[in-house]
């Protein structure tokens, strides 16, 4: 029997109305979720400009300043000095420690280093290096981070002037507050975000603050080098009789002297070839010389007091200048233009040290290859790029006496060690000459 034809109907009057019933629905939901799908969008684009921001708000902090401080705290901090410096990279370099690591940059020219720029600086690091690839020179400002407890004092006594005490201001201790270093480096080249540095005196895994390149337009005023009156500009606050006490500072022995005095010869005997074994001595710096230098500084300090109806200007200095008057302090314009060093900065009255090398030494330094050698079957050095480069080094080094005033004058041990590279160097040093009978060692 079939159904009614009015049930029939009815049924699909019901089935229509369900169906535009679901319809409906289906539209309303459609409608939430694009309601929802835009109120997402809107989410995630908020959520990802906040991040933008933190990313920012991160780098910022990263470089100049603790997490939890906020803008305005940094510029209040900012304008009282008192920033967080964050490194902008570390330095890789042939001295690992401390110990024997040149005093200053121009003591060991040979030395090598490399500095990468860290990439929580800057997005792209080798883009803040444009340019500097056209300068040889950069200043190098970092931290001595291994200061230890970071302990300073107003005086300090600098190696090389045998326990007298000197202002830390006037010297380039490393034990100043806020522990900052200065160091004027060759600028060798430049890969992507790395700098190659030669005449370094600063050990690996520094902290480097800043660079900045070497313009010496700007950073160097004039002086008297290229003058054969040079000597007469150096002002020093020592007589004669007080100068033999100043000893030089560690700070910039001046290398081009060696030792003419018996008690002060060293025979060192680490390493080096025969063709190198003899210490090339160039120029000649002894007390006598200071002294007279001294002596003539003096006698312009007087000229310079002196009124100009009292005395003609006819000092060395200022004969090759035009204006010869004086200024209000009593000092003649032109003359102030040019840089001052203290006399037992410029010309020390402690004599370098000569440097020999003993036949075993020279020959296990020739196995030594260079940094960029493929040779797997000989010790190899990581930044010098040979014998010659290490033994210009290691003269350099022990040449300005490495060691401390209480080691040179209380030890009765003569040997001193350090490491230069990938090479550990054993030496002597001796009243005159003496013997190394070690040898150098990987
Ligand atoms: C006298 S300081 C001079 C450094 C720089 N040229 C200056 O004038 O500020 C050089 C000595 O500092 C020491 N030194 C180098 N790097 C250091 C570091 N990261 N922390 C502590 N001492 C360091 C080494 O012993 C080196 O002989």
């Amino acid at each position: 029997m079939s159904p009614p034809v009015c049930s029939c109907a009815e049924q699909v009057r019901k089935l229509t109305q369900q169906a535009s019933v679901m319809r409906r629905e289906i539209k309303n939901l459609r409608q939430q979720m694009d309601g929802a799908i835009r109120a997402h969008k809107k989410q995630m684009s908020s959520l990802q400009s906040m991040l933008t921001d933190c990313k920012h708000e991160d780098k910022l902090q990263s470089v100049s300043k603790s997490p939890t401080q906020s803008p305005s705290e940094i510029k209040q901090l900012l304008e009282q000095g008192r920033i967080q410096t964050v490194p902008i990279g570390y330095i890789s370099s042939c001295f690992a420690v401390k110990n024997g690591t040149p005093r200053q940059p121009t003591i060991c020219s040979s030395s090598r280093a490399s500095l990468k720029i860290e990439p929580s600086v800057f997005n792209n690091p080798e883009h803040s290096l444009v340019g500097l690839e056209q300068y040889s020179h950069i200043w190098i400002i970092f931290l001595f981070h291994k200061n230890g407890q970071m302990n300073y004092k107003a005086k300090v006594k600098p190696p090389r002037l045998n326990g007298q005490r000197v202002g830390v201001y006037s010297t380039r201790s490393p034990h100043r507050p806020n522990a900052l270093g200065l160091t004027l480096a060759k600028l060798e080249g430049i890969t992507g975000d790395t700098l190659h540095l030669s005449g370094v005196d600063i050990i690996a895994g520094t902290p480097v603050l800043d660079i900045k390149p070497y313009i010496p337009d700007y950073d160097s005023p004039k002086t008297r080098r290229d003058d054969t009156n040079s000597e007469y500009r150096q002002t020093s606050p020592f007589t004669d009789s007080q100068m033999p006490q100043v000893m030089d500072l560690d700070e910039e022995p001046n290398i081009s002297g060696t030792s003419s005095e018996p008690s002060s010869v060293l025979r060192i005997c680490p390493a080096g070839p025969s063709d190198f074994s003899q210490s090339e001595r160039s120029g000649s710096s002894d007390v006598t010389d200071v002294l007279a230098e001294v002596k003539n500084y003096v006698k312009q300090q007087q000229l310079f007091t002196e009124s100009p109806e009292d005395k003609q200007t006819d000092s060395p200095e200022c004969t090759s200048l035009s204006t010869n008057h004086l200024s209000s302090s009593g000092l003649k314009f032109g003359c102030e233009d040019y840089s001052t060093i203290a006399a037992w900065v410029r010309a020390p009255p402690v004599s370098n040290l000569d440097v020999r090398f003993t036949a075993n030494a020279e020959k296990e330094l020739k196995e030594f290859v260079s940094c960029n050698s493929t040779d797997r079957t000989r010790p190899k050095f990581q930044f010098l790029k040979g014998p010659e480069e290490a033994v210009a080094a290691i003269k350099g080094i022990l040449s300005a006496d490495p060691r401390s005033v209480y080691r040179r004058t209380r030890c009765q041990d003569r040997l001193f060690f350090f490491t230069l590279d990938t090479a550990d160097i054993t030496c002597w040093f001796g009243d005159g000459f003496a013997e190394d009978e070690r040898d150098l060692t990987m």
